[in-house]
Parts: structure tokens; C-alpha cells; sequence
């Protein structure tokens, strides 16, 4: 998907060849090359430790045990003493290339994670919004252990195998150079006919990832759901789905998986073929006096040397599409461009202040959607409130996320005093512009907790306070500010106070104090404008009366946008707009527009007549 064809998903338009995708994932985590230089010399010695067996059984036979002069016991022992020797060290190289890499591979996979991660942060709403965001964990998570699998086991055996193949044939033509001419000639054309199958396995393993991934999504979505599946009744649906999506990554795997196996069966009996040749032909070089029986001997081991990792390799093969398929998807998020881009240091300075914003012509469509904004222009004067009505789906909180920058317009610009806010620093912009949504998400954490994520330190660069700052030292501030919004008798009433814990999601609290929770903690953010989208759910008396308080303090002195569900909010107001399907159909306080006897004055009417 491309932004060209109008949608903003995940990763480039064309997906990345194999070796593009492992050079490419390379350079997003160097790690994974650290050292490789001393870990390919241990690799070599390594692999030439496992031709010790079949070299000491040449050298038994042929000098000692069939020696000229009869059999050399002496010359046996020193030579399996040397053999013992070598191995071990053949062995100590091999735990050592494992450590290494497992090692590299640990600390590259754990960077590329948190590359990945955060890039996910800096993605615009859209982007998030197009890609499930099961899906996105998913690529965080499963998709890396892919990675990871294939990293530390099949890199091993890719490596190790590679150099045994061949050490193993450079013997095999010290020993005897027809019969290894014979084993690549039964070779080469396996490895050509693998080719095919490789590609099929390829685009096997990259459907069960993005299998896994929907299934990730829609798992985690009916869990995240419960409430709402539970209260329609609606478990039976979602567990179809959720069932259909796990028999679909059930049928993906084992088309891959027999693939694979068909694969690994040519690779075994094409080896097996291999060893029946070389003994056939092997026995007549040796009648012919043209191979001595120690000569035959080794070269049986070592063909068994050369064909292990080759039927190995449709294994590691095996592992190696199902990474380079993960890593895709990892790459995907990472490559994918913030269209919401920050200009950093090369932005304009937003300095504290008074808020006065914008908009001109803006115009704006979500990806792949018809336009649902049209030339709007709006002046909003600092320190001032405007309060945006319109009916469901005129483009009330697409205005908002554009104010804020969640996201960009498609046309004109939205200004922060003046200038264009794609030129402000996003940390100024952050800094200054706080939006408080219907729902605040609230993390499952205690009250002090979740009100310490508003808080803002002018003196640090980014505006957050120092991650060592202690709740204890905060403590002071949230009191205060709870006093300010007259939230101190609210506060008292809670089991524990500050430390009181408020449940995932805020679920032990009730929808009125999570409301209050999110507006303390855009207090404690002190921001130049506010940007409010008022809460529609119902709420006890004594609660809305809080609610109101508390939002008077928040906003008085402050530039306030409001998304207004209540007309009460608009009379307030010292400017009203009124949207209709994605227009500024009328502007100006409420007075004047009721008096204007339009769109507006209808909307307020029928709101009287049913309130009052
Ligand atoms: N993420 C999205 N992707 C595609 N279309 C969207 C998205 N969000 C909103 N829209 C569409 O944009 C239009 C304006 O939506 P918006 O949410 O701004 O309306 P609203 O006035 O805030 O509505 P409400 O009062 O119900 O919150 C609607 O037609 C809606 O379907």
C-alpha cells in the first residue's frame, strides 16, 4: 500500500527481495555484525574440527593400522590423542561461535525492537488507524521472535554449515577428485531445482505472517472488547471470526510447512543417492589401486559431512523465509515515512503565550475517503473560547486533530500564531496544545500516577519533567491543581486519595471521575490552548456540577476550542461555529446567530424546547 494510491498504510509499495530485506535489516541493527570477523575465524576453526574424525581415520588406517611394516600401535595412539585434542578445541571454537552470536544477535533483535517501537509512536493517527493495532504489536512482538529464531539457530547452522561444506570439499578433492566432482554433480541440479521451491516457500511463510498478525489483531480486539461483546451479546460472532482467523493461519502454516517438507525429502534422498554412488564407484577406484581403503573410508564421513548441512539447509531455509517474512513486516513499520513530521531544530520557536489559531482554506479527506473538510477559514483571537457544533459527522473532531497535528490538512494550513504548524517544533506544539478527549485513557496505575503524565517542566527541553522526578515531589502540584478545579472534597472521598488505584483503564472509576481525571490532568499540562471535546456520556448531578467547575478553572485565561455536544457550552462561549458537512456554515457569537435566525438559531430552539 502507498500513499499514491491514496492510502497511508505500513512499508514501501514493492516488497523487498530476500537479500534486500537481510542487507536492509542489517543496517537497522548493526549489532547483528558486531565482531563478526573473530566470530568467522572461530566459525573456520570450528568446521575444521569436525573434519578431525574423518582425517584421523585415513591416517589410522593408511599408517597405522595398514602400515608397510605391519600395524603401528604406537602411531594409532598419538594419532587419536591428537584427534581427542583437536576436538575439543573444535569444540570449544563451535560454543564459542554460538555465544557470540547469540550475543550479537540478542542486542540487535532488542535495538531493532525498540527502533520499531518507537517509530510506531511517531506515526500519524492514519497510519495506525489503517494498520489494525493487534497487527502493529504483532510486529513488534511475534514478527521480531521470528527474527530471533531464525538469528540464533539458523544463522548458527548457516554459518557453521556453509564453512563444513566447505572444508569438507576441499578434503573430499585432496582424497580423491573424481568421486567429488561425482557428489556436486548429484548436487548442482538439487540445488537448482531448489530454487523454485524456495520461492514457494518464500511467499508461503510471508501469508502465514500476515495470517498470524490478523489473528494477533482480532484476538486482541475481542479481548480488549469483552465488555461491549458481553453486553450485545455477540460472543458466538466474534468467536467465529476470531476462529476463522485462527483456522486461516493454521491452513497457511501447513501449506507452508509442506513445502518445507517436500523440500527436506529430495534433500535426504538425493544425499542418500550420493552415498550409495560413492560407495559403488569409490570400491572400483580402490580395486583399480587408484584410492586406498583409508582414503574410502574418510571420504564416506566426509561425504556424510557434506550432505548433513545440505539437507540442514532446507531446515535453516525453513527458518530463514519465515524471518526474512517477519523482518519484512518489522522493516514495513520502520521504513514506513512520518508523514507528520517533526521539524526539530530547523521549526520555528513557539514560544509561551497566549494562543491565537487559524485556519485557512483547510481542507482535509482521510486516506482513501472523500474530502470531509472544504475550504474552512477561522479566526480564533488569544485567549478567547470558540465552541464548534454541528451535527454527527459534520467534522467537528477532524478540525480538532488538525489544531492539534495529529494530523496534516490536505489543503491550506492550520496557524499557531501565525505560523503554519507543520514549521512549529513539535515539542513547542505539544508544549502549548493540549487536547482533552471524550475519553482520557487512563493507565491502570493510581490516581498520581495517571496526573503526573500532565505534568510539564518549562526548564527541561522537551517540556517533561526529569524521568527520576519522584511522585512524592510531584505530590505538592497534583494537590494543588485538584484544589484549583475545587477537587479536594472529590479527592478526600476516594478510598486512598492520591494513591488510589484507578484499574485498567481507569475501570475503577466511574465515567464522570475519569472525566475529571483527564481535566486535572490537562490543568497540570498548563497549556496556551485547549482543546476540548466535550463529553457526551451521562453523569450523576453532583458529578456534572464538579465537572463544570473544574472545566470553568481549566479554561478561564486560556484559548479553548470545544467540540460542543451541549448547547449550553455554545452560549458560553464568546464565539460560535457551526459546521455542516465538513463547511463553516455560520460564525459569531451566540447571540448575534440566534438573532441571524439560521442553522444555528433552529439547532438552539429545538434545544431549548426539549431542555427547558
Ligand atoms: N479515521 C477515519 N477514517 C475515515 N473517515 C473518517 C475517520 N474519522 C472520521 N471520518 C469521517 O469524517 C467525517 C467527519 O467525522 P468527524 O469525526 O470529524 O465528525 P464529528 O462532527 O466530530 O462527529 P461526532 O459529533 O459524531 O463526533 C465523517 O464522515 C466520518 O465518517
Amino acid at each position: 500500500m502507498s500513499a499514491a494510491d491514496g492510502r497511508e498504510g505500513l512499508g514501501g509499495t514493492e516488497p523487498l527481495g530476500v537479500m534486500a530485506t537481510l542487507r536492509r535489516g542489517v543496517q537497522v541493527s548493526p549489532q547483528l555484525v558486531q565482531g563478526i570477523g573473530v566470530t568467522l575465524l572461530l566459525a573456520v576453526l570450528a568446521a575444521a574440527g569436525k573434519v578431525v574424525v574423518p582425517v584421523a581415520v585415513q591416517q589410522v588406517m593408511d599408517t597405522g593400522v595398514l602400515a608397510d611394516g605391519g600395524p603401528d600401535v604406537q602411531r594409532v595412539v598419538t594419532l587419536v590423542v591428537a584427534a581427542a585434542l583437536a576436538l575439543v578445541l573444535g569444540g570449544l571454537c563451535s560454543a564459542l561461535v554460538n555465544v557470540r552470536l547469540f550475543r550479537a544477535s540478542e542486542a540487535g533483535l532488542a535495538q531493532l525492537r525498540v527502533r520499531a517501537f518507537r517509530h510506531v509512536h511517531d506515526l500519524s493517527v492514519l497510519t495506525q488507524n489503517t494498520e489494525r493495532r493487534g497487527s502493529l504489536v504483532s510486529r513488534v512482538t511475534s514478527d521480531v521472535d521470528t527474527i530471533s529464531l531464525f538469528v540464533q539457530w539458523g544463522g548458527i547452522m548457516l554459518l557453521v554449515s556453509t564453512l563444513q561444506v566447505a572444508v569438507a570439499t576441499v578434503l573430499m578433492a585432496v582424497y580423491s577428485w573424481q568421486l567429488t566432482l561425482l557428489v556436486w554433480l548429484c548436487f548442482g541440479p538439487l540445488v537448482i531445482a531448489l530454487r523454485p521451491l524456495q520461492r514457494r516457500v518464500n511467499v508461503a511463510y510471508t501469508v502465514v505472517r500476515e495470517r498470524v498478525g490478523a489473528m494477533l489483531g482480532s484476538v486482541s480486539e475481542a479481548v480488549v472488547g469483552a465488555e461491549t461483546i458481553r453486553a450485545y451479546g455477540v460472543q458466538r460472532r466474534v468467536q467465529r471470526t476470531v476462529d476463522a482467523r485462527i483456522g486461516a493461519t493454521r491452513d497457511a502454516m501447513v501449506r507452508a510447512q509442506n513445502t518445507v517438507a517436500w523440500v527436506f525429502s529430495s534433500g535426504v534422498l538425493v544425499a542418500n543417492l550420493v552415498l550409495a554412488v560413492v560407495v559403488v564407484v569409490g570400491t572400483q577406484l580402490g580395486v583399480a589401486g587408484d584410492l586406498s581403503v583409508g582414503r574410502l573410508l574418510a571420504f564416506l564421513f566426509l561425504v556424510q559431512l557434506f550432505t548433513g548441512p545440505v539437507q540442514q539447509a532446507t531446515e535453516v531455509l525453513n527458518e530463514l523465509q519465515n524471518a526474512v517474512a517477519g523482518w519484512r513486516r518489522v522493516l514495513g513499520i520502520i521504513d514506513t515515512p512520518v508523514r507528520v513530521a517533526d521539524p526539530g531544530s530547523a521549526g520555528v520557536p513557539s514560544p509561551r503565550g497566549p494562543a491565537a489559531v487559524e485556519l485557512r482554506g483547510v481542507g482535509f479527506a482521510y486516506p482513501g475517503g472523500p474530502p470531509v473538510l472544504h475550504g474552512i477559514d477561522l479566526h480564533l483571537p488569544a485567549g478567547r473560547s470558540v465552541a464548534v457544533v454541528g451535527a454527527t459527522g459534520s467534522g467537528k473532531t477532524t478540525v480538532a486533530k488538525l489544531v492539534t497535528r495529529l494530523m496534516d490538512p490536505t489543503d491550506g494550513a492550520v496557524l499557531l500564531d501565525g505560523t503554519d504548524l507543520r514549521e512549529v517544533r513539535t515539542a513547542d506544539l505539544r508544549r502549548r496544545v493540549v487536547m482533552v478527549p471524550q475519553e482520557g485513557f487512563l493507565f491502570d496505575a493510581t490516581l498520581a500516577e495517571n496526573l503526573v503524565y500532565g505534568l510539564r517542566d518549562d526548564a527541561s527541553p522537551d517540556g517533561h519533567p526529569a524521568d527520576g522526578a519522584s511522585l512524592a515531589d510531584a505530590e505538592p502540584r497534583l494537590r494543588a491543581a485538584l484544589a484549583d478545579l475545587g477537587l479536594t472534597d472529590w479527592l478526600a472521598e476516594l478510598p486512598s486519595g492520591l494513591a488510589t488505584p484507578v484499574g485498567q483503564r481507569g475501570e475503577a472509576l466511574s465515567a464522570g471521575e475519569r472525566q475529571l481525571v483527564a481535566l486535572a490532568r490537562a490543568y497540570l499540562a498548563d497549556a496556551d490552548l485547549l482543546v476540548l471535546d466535550e463529553a457526551t456520556s451521562a453523569v450523576d448531578p453532583a458529578t456534572e456540577v464538579r465537572i463544570a467547575r473544574a472545566l470553568d478553572s481549566l479554561t478561564s485565561g486560556r484559548s479553548t476550542v470545544t467540540i460542543a455536544h451541549r448547547l449550553s457550552t455554545a452560549e458560553a462561549a464568546d464565539l460560535v461555529v457551526v459546521v455542516d458537512a465538513g463547511r463553516v456554515v455560520e460564525h459569531g457569537p451566540h447571540e448575534d446567530l440566534v438573532a441571524q435566525d439560521g442553522v444555528y438559531a433552529a439547532m438552539h430552539r429545538a434545544w431549548v424546547a426539549q431542555t427547558r
